[in-house]
């Protein structure tokens, strides 16, 4: 039956003349818009009324008409909802000792109130109306165009949640991420029905970690395990590939790509996808372009000069994009981390079949990492190039995730350190106002250009902060502190929170938003709010506002910073 509503919905929202006519016609500037907006009659009847239209639907006038009398405006599908386990004060905020980092800790824990939804009732009766995919609890949102939920965000939110004491909210996001596993095999990007298509970076497992390590909720572990591993056998069926010796021809071990097999244009982004084919000219290299994007998309970095040609002719250039040639670092740790967490979960359950099992393939995939990802001259795990045979050499904030996932021997302190070197080598830790995404500045994408984004950032600090070295762990507070500064700031002026931060210093010292990409910087935002209550969960009884002001060692940095960044533009 879901299966039947899908392919219906399906047929309106992802694909099909409807779109197609609506997008081209750019009744609405944002090519999400349209997507999003749910059904006044059911799909059968608002296609044959389409199809009744003819010729007269290229007229935009009628076209308008068709979509006022079929459709709703977008966010109708949805309540904003009152978080039940909100409380104005959580006892866990007593431990903020700097009473301005406080009331903007408050500030935040207030913002979680505007960006908690439910979906209606009716969606749950009647899917075939809606975009929205139904899920039975309430959720936060990133917030802005991002009305629904979103998979990889979810981790930093219920971060958050935690240090708020939402642990029923944090639960419920779980429990719908779950729920996605057990209705649809696996979880998709977002909470739509065009999201169906791909996932994003896999941290449900990781999420549920957390969720046990705050509440100590065994029962719920138990629970959601059958779920987690189900999730879990999605990568292993659908994205793992086989790496063959090819002198001996034998699997020497598996490692894992994002491979949607998208072979239409985003819907979301429709306009966006039909521009970057329009000089391919067969219909095979126009779908083969396309899963590359959506492929890029599934990966959370949409878009990256890190899926484009590194060199060459098309050097950086969206139209070089080539996602499936390229093994991810990052995907590969997180998958990694996953197999860890699994074996440690079954084991507190007493599945010691199961413990054999995970913490085997947790033992193979730390050999993958390093065989394919640890580069021994540079110090540092790389994204590996299928076509070209070789690591990427090129610094991305991703290569250093494996040392936040751990894949790599317990009892290795040495290559936390090399890890270190390595960020300042690249020169990213002279930068005073976060960690930049790549070095690629002169790109228009949101994951290069002078973007730091906060999971990236969150995952950097945690890789430091619970090395348990003293000299990595100072870095990781300078790099909390850094980051909360550069946030605070720009919220006093703002009042806002951005999905990404610009860390450029010839930027705006007020308003630190990132910009680039397909749209508008926006605001909320989920991730970012989460990303600070951690780290005021984890520094803030040793943390002062006051910090913001700048010392001399600071404009020691900033003079350092800006010859380096000036070498990154011109
Ligand atoms: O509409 C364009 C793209 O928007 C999303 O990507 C960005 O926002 C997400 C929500 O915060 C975030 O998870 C992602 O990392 C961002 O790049 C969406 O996820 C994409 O699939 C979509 O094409």
């Amino acid at each position: 039956m879901l299966y039947y509503v899908i392919s219906l919905l399906s047929q309106i929202y992802c694909d099909g003349p409807i779109l197609q006519a609506v997008q081209d016609s750019r009744l609405y500037p944002d090519s999400k818009y349209f997507v999003d907006m749910p059904l006044k009659v059911d799909p059968v009847r608002t296609l044959r009324d389409f199809y009744a239209l003819g010729e007269r639907a290229q007229d935009v006038n009628v076209l308008k008409e068709f979509v006022d009398n079929h459709f709703e405006e977008p966010g109708h599908e949805l309540i904003e909802v009152y978080p039940e386990d909100w409380v104005p004060f959580p006892t866990s905020f007593q431990k903020i000792e700097d009473y301005r980092l406080r009331r903007w800790a408050l500030h935040l824990h207030r913002i979680w109130r505007d960006l908690c939804r439910r979906v209606k009732d009716d969606v749950r009766q009647h899917q075939e109306l809606y975009s929205l995919l139904y899920v039975p609890h309430s959720f936060v949102i990133p917030g802005g165009r991002f009305r629904e939920f979103y998979y990889w965000d979810s981790f930093w939110i219920v971060k958050g949640l935690l240090f708020s004491e939402m642990f029923d909210t944090a639960r419920g996001m779980i429990l719908n991420l779950a729920y996605m596993v057990n209705h649809h095999g696996f979880i998709p990007n977002g909470g739509r029905v065009y999201y169906l298509s791909r996932s994003q970076p896999p941290l449900l497992t990781p999420m549920v970690y957390e969720y046990f390590l705050a509440t100590g909720d065994l029962d719920f572990v138990q629970y959601v395990l059958p779920l987690l591993e189900k999730e879990h056998n999605f990568w292993v069926t659908h994205r793992a590939v086989p790496y063959i010796d090819e002198d001996t021809g034998l699997e020497l071990f598996q490692f894992f790509q994002y491979k949607a097999t998208l072979k239409t244009p985003r819907p979301e982004s429709y306009r966006e996808d039909m521009e970057l084919v329009k000089d391919l000219k067969t219909e095979e290299e126009k779908q083969r372009l396309w899963s590359e994007v959506a492929s890029a998309a599934e990966t959370g970095w949409d878009f990256s000069t890190r899926w484009f040609a590194q060199d060459g002719e098309h050097r950086h250039d969206m139209k070089s994009i080539k996602t499936w040639s390229i093994v991810p670092v990052d995907l590969n740790a997180y998958l990694c981390i996953n197999m860890r967490i699994l074996s440690s979960f079954f084991e507190i359950s007493g599945d010691f079949k199961k413990v054999k099992i995970y913490s085997q393939q947790y033992e193979k995939m730390k050999q993958e990492m390093k065989k394919l990802h640890w580069n021994e001259t540079d110090g540092i795990w790389y994204d590996y190039d299928l076509e070209q045979k070789r690591h990427s050499n090129t610094y991305y904030v991703s290569n250093a995730v494996p040392l936040y996932s751990k894949c790599f021997d317990d009892e290795d302190d040495v290559t936390p350190h090399r890890v270190y070197d390595y960020l300042k080598r690249e020169g990213v830790l002279n930068f005073t106002k976060g960690i930049p995404t790549s070095l690629a500045f002169s790109s228009e994408q949101q994951w290069d250009k002078d973007n730091a984004w906060p999971p990236m950032v969150h995952m950097i600090i945690e890789g430091f902060r619970t090395t348990g070295d003293p000299k990595l762990m100072a870095a990781a507070e300078a790099m909390a502190t850094q980051w909360l500064v550069v946030n605070y700031k720009s919220y006093l002026t703002t009042y806002a929170m951005f999905e990404k931060y610009n860390v450029s210093l010839l930027g705006n010292d007020e308003c630190s938003a990132g910009g680039g990409g397909e749209y508008e910087v926006q605001t909320g935002f989920g991730w970012s709010n989460g990303v600070i209550l951690d780290l005021l969960n984890s520094y803030g009884d040793k943390m002062s506002a006051s910090k913001a002001s700048i010392t001399g060692s600071t404009w020691f940095s900033i003079v350092a910073a800006i010859i380096f960044y000036m070498t990154l533009h011109f």
